[in-house]
């Protein structure tokens, strides 16, 4: 339309000119996405700290009981209490653990990768989407060998858009490796954006759903994967080919897939909003609900943490004093991510708590 002439010019496609893609799609900056991640990791650290301290008390209580509960200081009662705070905190921590990685994917972008034949227009979708020539674009197909990257922000999540070569059988054993990494790189994808060049790679095809529908079933593969296709040069098209396409598709039953042209820039908006949406399914609202995990490192910590607790569960009837063990080894876990603690403070509690000594 009007708006897509005034977006397109000199060869160049401005989409702040695309109406309302201004506020959806920016180069982010490394500042920007530090600030976001500073106050994500600030509640975090509010929610380990008082983790630690439940444990810790829990700890301190299983210690008192052990030692002086002949002496009749510490009653039965302590142990079921710890038993409750334990049994709580495994479901907090299994409720964090399972939280499908988004905190570590808005920390670290979320990996998407163009993927699809030799000269689809993967490196031109790039070059659209990141508002500037990164990668090169030309006619003849195996152009891209290495991966190429953009750091972006899409409707407000962080993102890592890969170009990668053309998928071919080549005897080139440079292209052969850029194939490779290719294929590895997609093996990495949280999103996959499957391009096609609809003009060639498509239509020439005997049974296009078919092929679609092969498609969709290699690359989702585990299924945690996301899928989005991109049918290219839509501008080679004519308007008949183009409604016939959309209704041999929607009556398919197959996952939704996008009508685009890197060269007019339509149905680039749509594409967009369709790559926001799967993307705010994969990382949720950050600014919502509770918040998650950032780091492996922490992630690492939190599930020995959690393995220990469910040891603690089992030794519990059997062997107070390996239980406590396991309750030290739950402790220290946390204490990794929010700082040790010492020994006198685990006595301290027993002191205040109890009257003992005194
Ligand atoms: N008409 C038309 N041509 C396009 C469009 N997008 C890309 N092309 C052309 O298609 C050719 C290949 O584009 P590239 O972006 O280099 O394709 P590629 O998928 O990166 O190719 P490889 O790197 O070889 O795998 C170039 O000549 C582009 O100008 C489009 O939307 N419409
Ligand atoms: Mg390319």
């Amino acid at each position: 339309g009007e708006f897509t002439k005034r977006a397109f010019q000199n060869g160049k496609l401005d989409l702040t000119e695309v109406e309302g893609l201004g506020d959806l799609i920016h180069a982010e900056t490394e500042a920007q996405r530090r600030q976001a991640l500073r106050q994500m990791s600030g509640e975090l650290g509010q929610v380990y700290q008082r983790w630690s301290r439940q444990l810790m008390r829990a700890l301190a209580h299983i210690e008192a009981f052990i030692d002086f509960s002949e002496d009749d200081n510490v009653e039965e009662g302590v142990l079921l209490a710890v038993d409750e705070v334990v049994e709580k905190l495994q479901k907090e921590l299994e409720e964090h653990l399972g939280d499908n990685r988004r905190g570590e994917r808005l920390r670290d972008g979320v990996q998407v990768v163009l993927t699809g034949a030799t000269n689809a227009g993967k490196s031109s979708l790039l070059n659209v989407i990141s508002q500037k020539p990164t990668a090169i674009v030309s006619a003849i197909p195996g152009t891209t060998r290495d991966v190429v990257e953009a750091a972006l922000n899409i409707g407000g999540y962080p993102v890592i858009l890969s170009d990668t070569a053309g998928l071919r059988d080549s005897e080139d054993p440079i292209e052969k490796e850029g194939v490779r990494r290719a294929k590895a790189r997609v093996g990495e994808a949280d999103v996959i954006v499957a391009v096609i060049d609809v003009s060639d790679g498509l239509l020439s095809r005997e049974a296009p759903l078919a092929h679609l529908q092969n498609l969709f079933s290699s690359l989702q593969g585990d299924g945690h994967r996301s899928v989005v296709v991109a049918l290219n040069k839509v501008d080679l098209l004519s308007q008949e080919s183009i409604v016939g396409i959309k209704q041999l598709y929607q009556e398919s039953g197959l996952p939704p897939v996008c009508l685009l042209s890197c060269h007019t820039g339509e149905g680039i908006g749509n594409f967009l909003r369709v790559l926001r949406d799967r993307l705010k399914a994969i990382c949720g609202d950050p600014l919502q609900g509770a918040p998650t995990i950032t780091q492996t490192r922490h992630r690492h910590h939190l599930t020995a943490c959690h393995n220990a607790l469910g040891r603690y569960s089992g030794h519990r009837q059997l062997d107070l004093v390996l239980s406590a063990e396991e309750l030290r080894i739950a402790h220290r876990q946390l204490g990794a991510i929010t700082g040790r603690v010492s020994t006198e403070e685990i006595l301290d509690i027993i002191f205040s708590d109890f009257c003992i000594g005194k």
